[in-house]
């Protein structure tokens, strides 16, 4: 039987903005954008691991919404899954602490100018259709424009 071990990775909203990571390692996915996150270490919900994976490699404070539908192959043994996130009101901003060297909030137009690690494509292809279709993920407002209380 084949294991196969869940990365989660997390599209990180601002309003209708998509955080995107670029990777400064390993030398073969380095220079290459993605959804930050990681590997579900043992004992830990998807969601829990994606919140500490955002505070370890972004510094941020975040939780998330909903995930996003599909499972994804990376190289084996791992495949990727993905949810919707946002900052809490009073998270500093996402800074490329651990794993990444450059961060861009990128709008729906602007989601393909970044190289993305071509097995993310297909995550980013659903995130962004659910953006463009204005979904529950998508339509919230900035933390620091108020009013997303938890
Ligand atoms: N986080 C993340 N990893 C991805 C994506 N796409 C992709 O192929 N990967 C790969 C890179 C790695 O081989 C694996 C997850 O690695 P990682 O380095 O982010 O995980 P981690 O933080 O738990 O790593 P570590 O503790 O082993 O250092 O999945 C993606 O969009 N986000």
């Amino acid at each position: 039987m084949t294991e196969r071990i869940v990365v989660v990775g997390a599209a990180l909203l601002d309003g209708d903005r998509l955080l995107a990571a670029r990777r400064s390692a390993p030398p073969e996915l380095a220079g290459r954008w993605e959804l930050p996150g990681g590997k579900v270490e043992p004992g830990e919900l998807p969601e829990e691991a994606l919140v500490r994976e955002l505070r370890e490699e972004l510094g941020v404070d975040a939780r998330t919404v909903e995930r996003v539908p599909g499972e994804w192959p990376l190289r084996q043994p791992y495949v990727l899954r993905v949810w919707t996130a946002r900052l809490r009101p009073a998270s500093a901003a996402p800074a490329p602490l651990q794993d990444h060297d450059a961060l861009r909030w990128l709008t729906p137009e602007e989601i393909w100018d970044v190289d993305w690690l071509v097995q993310d494509v297909p995550a980013v292809r659903e995130v962004a259709a659910r953006l463009a279709a204005g979904s529950g993920a998508g339509a919230g407002r900035s933390p620091r424009a108020a009013a997303d209380r938890d």
